[in-house]
């Protein structure tokens, strides 16, 4: 899989642009505020159909335009497909060679890309909702269906909880019940799959990292999926605690069991790495995370997935900046980086990237030696 190239349209402050990547790095140098966020969150909305720093599709029409759009064309082994997304109205729609995509699920063919943004520094310390995001996002990466999965379930809670909320009768809202644990169900084996796989490239690399000083684990265990049963089962047992919880849940107005209540646990020597860790290992953490699915995907896809880095390199240590330079270097799928000072890339972008600058929304191509 390649990125050749990406055109964009009243995409937040960038009113019309047109990037080709290199094979390897393209960097994007500019100060802050200018746009370099914006193009890599282009990129991160073409190929999986999510913002990645809103929920709200309304944010990123450039302001006062009607709607925004984003297209690249792809390599996908010996054909080039041309992706495309318009955000039109709030909502979204999306093109695969200028056809219209009715199924999200047809869309995802072979495209797949891994953010890592200074936001992901507060996955260990922030709330349980940023470790569950990433999850989702992890388990989208890895099974493209789960977005359509994680849709219809959101969906099934929201009606749920509206009635809740309302007060409707117990039997109006048990209705939704086998549904949404059915659709839960689904959700939480998927995510019991990745985590799988994950925990044991998690925890090697942290060691390679920490020169076996630290000792990670990741641990996603919801009670009704314990002692390794299957998705029949998980469905059943979630079915009786929404049954159990309903008089509670009424009381309260929401739904308090299933995957949107669940999280991600990352421990550090078998303790809570929320509770404990240090800002260095904290750091350590995320970049293990990072790169354990990087490394997951790339043996599952068999490809490396397209890695967008947003200034990543400002936040981390000195030595967690050189072992995150180093892997990439060592790495020969392509990267999009942004940064304020490429000094701090080190060696990461390699002999053939390609750099641009950006300024209020405008790229233009950089001689490097410049
Ligand atoms: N929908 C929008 N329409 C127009 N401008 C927007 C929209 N959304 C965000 N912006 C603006 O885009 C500008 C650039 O944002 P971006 O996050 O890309 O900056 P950046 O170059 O990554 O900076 P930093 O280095 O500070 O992270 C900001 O001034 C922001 O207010």
């Amino acid at each position: 899989m390649r990125l050749l190239d990406l055109r964009l349209r009243d995409f937040r402050n960038i009113e019309a642009a047109r990037v080709d990547l290199g094979p390897r790095a393209t960097v994007v140098v500019g100060p802050n505020g200018q746009g370099k966020t914006n193009l890599l969150e282009a990129v991160y909305f073409l190929a999986t159909l999510k913002p990645l720093r809103t929920s709200r599709l309304s944010e990123l029409p450039r302001f006062g335009a009607k709607g925004c759009k984003v297209e690249g064309s792809f390599e996908l082994g010996a054909t080039t497909r041309v992706f495309g997304v318009e955000v039109a109205d709030g909502s979204r729609q999306a093109f695969v060679d200028g056809k219209k995509v009715r199924e999200l699920e047809d869309y995802f063919g072979g495209v797949s890309v891994v953010a890592f943004t200074p936001d992901d520094l507060a996955l260990v310390k922030g709330g349980p909702e940023l470790r569950r995001r990433f999850l989702d996002r992890a388990v989208f990466n890895r099974f493209p269906g789960y977005l359509g999965e994680s849709r219809d379930y959101a969906r099934a809670l929201k009606s749920r909880n509206r009635l809740l909320r309302e007060g409707a009768r117990l039997e109006l809202v048990e209705a939704f019940d086998a549904p949404l644990a059915r659709q839960g169900a689904r959700l939480v084996a998927r995510r019991l799959r990745l985590v799988d796989e994950l925990a044991p490239r998690f925890e090697t690399v942290l060691a390679g990292l920490s020169r076996g000083q630290l000792e990670g684990a990741l641990r996603y265990a919801p009670k009704v999926a314990e002692g390794g049963v299957g998705e029949e089962e998980i469905a059943a047992r979630l079915l009786e605690e929404l049954s159990t919880r309903l008089p509670r849940d009424r009381e309260r107005g929401y739904t308090s069991v299933g995957p949107h209540a669940d999280t991600l646990g990352i421990k550090l020597a078998g303790r809570p790495a929320r509770a404990y860790a240090s800002q260095g290992q904290q750091r350590a953490l995320v970049l293990a995370l990072k790169i354990g699915e990087i490394e997951n995907l790339r043996e599952s896809l068999g490809y490396q997935p397209l890695l967008l880095l947003d200034d990543v390199s400002s936040e981390l240590d000195r030595e967690r900046n050189e072992q995150l330079c180093s892997y990439l270097a060592s790495l020969d799928g392509q990267v999009l980086l942004t940064t304020t000072d490429p000094e701090l890339l080190g060696g990461a972008a390699g002999p053939d990237a390609r750099f641009y600058a950006v300024r209020e929304g405008t790229f233009a191509p950089l001689d490097r030696a410049s």
